[in-house]
């Protein structure tokens, strides 16, 4: 056992940085070998997961060499090395001072918080960036290829390049995911790095609690001496003026000192309701990129992956039926996959077309009956407070012109009529006047940030 860790770890420090084989490798502990089965111990569950993903299959082949055989490789946690942990301090009762904005706010149910990290050095572990959540597992497409890209691009120069990054857009799509793979990518290439993760809803209870302890210079001194911070759904900090202040503080601490900022909403900084103005003009001071609503080839990739991740076969037909049929987000289409796995699992049967329609019967035909071009048509018209009749009459003025235009893109987005098809259905106009139309649409819908927000409320009016 000795020798093939000795060996092992050689050949990795040969493959690794000298950062990432100190921080990863280096902690781990043989524990032993038995039938083919070996077991690596790691320190923390942080350590674990991080080893699990990165370098699992790597030992795995190291170890399948060296005995000459398949090895079954377990990573444990190794509970000698884990210190006891400190029991959190108490919540005392909400308080009354944060009535100026900051609400809501509760300890758990046994009177405990998640204590934020008021060490002026945080542990790697606080990073609480999610290690399974990286760029290779994000499946890209034309609707986040930029967000991706700029991710990327973040991730390999932080606090050099676009600072803050900001990420907008709907629900489920991959918002999340990209700024913890940020994360993990900035941590894999400098371990040292002090980053940290943060819900804003979380960043509000950590301000309520600083409030309370009346610990306001540990905060600053934590969240300013970060090297990345990632903080997610900022949109939560509308109408909260205490916390805005505070973080008005941390962000200009930061940019000051080129240490990255990440941040993501589900809207773009100006719609975000409550938000004070000159935060917003910060977040608007780097670079701020839409991530869309994921068009149908890219749902099929994502269902083909999740699908492979999970160990089972899907067809091509069958991805396609559920993407067709699924279309708002990533999330939904999670959900949908568990659905199919489980019914196909618990009635025992292959995945077909016919098994897929028995297994989603409900979110099916919740689709099937909100999405007609009718709601459509009335529901932009809505919107745009004109008459439902301006979508087939013939007038062109750009009032009525442009919603036209934009449901019949939607049209054809959220239903499965065909061009003709959509063109009968505005008053009888040639099926060319709708790709125009849809082109048109779609083109500005990249361009323009207030087009792709007027879309997406419309796209989520209709899905209800
Ligand atoms: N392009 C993608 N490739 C693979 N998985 C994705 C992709 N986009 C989203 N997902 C997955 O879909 C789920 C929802 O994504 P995520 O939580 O990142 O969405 P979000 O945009 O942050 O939404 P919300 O605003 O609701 O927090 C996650 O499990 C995520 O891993």
């Amino acid at each position: 056992m000795d020798n093939f860790w000795q060996t092992c770890s050689a050949q990795l420090e040969q493959e690794l940085t000298p950062q990432q084989f100190s921080a990863w490798i280096k902690p781990l502990i043989p524990l032993d070998y038995e039938d083919g089965r070996l077991r690596i111990a790691a320190p923390n569950r942080f350590k674990l997961d991080w080893v699990k993903t990165q370098f699992a299959n790597r030992i795995t082949v190291l170890a399948g060499q060296y005995w000459e055989e398949p090895i079954d490789v377990q990573f444990v946690l190794d509970p000698r090395l884990n210190a006891p942990r400190k029991p959190a301090a108490a919540m005392p009762a909400v308080i009354r001072a944060e009535a100026n904005g900051i609400d809501g706010i509760r300890g758990t149910a046994d009177g405990l918080v998640d204590l934020p990290p008021v060490e002026s050095a945080p542990r790697r572990d606080q990073s609480r960036v999610n290690t399974a959540l990286t760029f290779d597992s994000f499946v890209t497409g034309k609707a986040n290829q930029l967000a991706r890209a700029a991710a990327i691009q973040v991730a390999s120069n932080p606090g050099v390049s676009y600072n803050p990054l900001f990420l907008y857009g709907g629900v489920g799509l991959g918002k999340t995911h990209l700024i913890h793979a940020i994360g993990n990518q900035v941590m894999a290439d400098n371990p040292s790095a002090k980053i940290r993760y943060i819900h804003a809803e979380q960043y509000v209870r950590d301000v309520v609690t600083a409030y309370q302890r009346k610990g306001f210079d540990d905060f600053k001194r934590y969240y300013h001496s970060l090297d990345v911070l990632l903080i997610d759904d900022i949109q939560f900090f509308g109408g909260k003026s205490r916390t805005q202040e505070e973080f008005f503080y941390a962000f200009e601490a930061l940019i000051a000192a080129k240490k990255q900022i990440i941040i993501t909403s589900d809207t773009y900084p100006k719609e975000i309701t409550g938000m004070d103005d000159r935060l917003i003009s910060r977040f608007d001071s780097g670079l701020t990129v839409a991530v869309e609503p994921p068009e149908l080839e890219m749902r099929v990739a994502i269902l083909l992956k999740k699908a492979n991740q999970e160990g089972v076969n899907f067809s091509d037909d069958v991805a396609f039926f559920v993407a067709k049929h699924l279309r708002s987000n990533v999330r939904e289409l999670e959900g949908a996959l568990r659905k199919i796995l489980a019914f196909s699992r618990f009635h025992g049967k292959d995945i077909t077309i016919e098994v897929v329609k028995d297994a989603l019967k409900d979110l099916l035909s919740v689709q099937n009956r909100q999405i007609s071009v009718e709601n459509i048509q009335k529901t932009v018209a809505d919107f745009f407070n004109i008459k439902v009749a301006d979508m087939y009459s013939k007038k062109r003025p750009a009032n009525i012109a442009r919603p036209r235009q934009i449901a019949m893109y939607l049209a054809k987005e959220l239903t499965q009529k065909s061009l003709p098809e959509i063109g009968d259905l505005f008053g009888g106009r040639d099926h060319t006047t709708v790709l125009h139309a849809v082109r048109k649409i779609a083109a500005d819908r990249s361009k323009n940030p207030e087009c792709n927000h007027e879309l997406h409320v419309l796209e989520q009016t209709l899905k209800g």
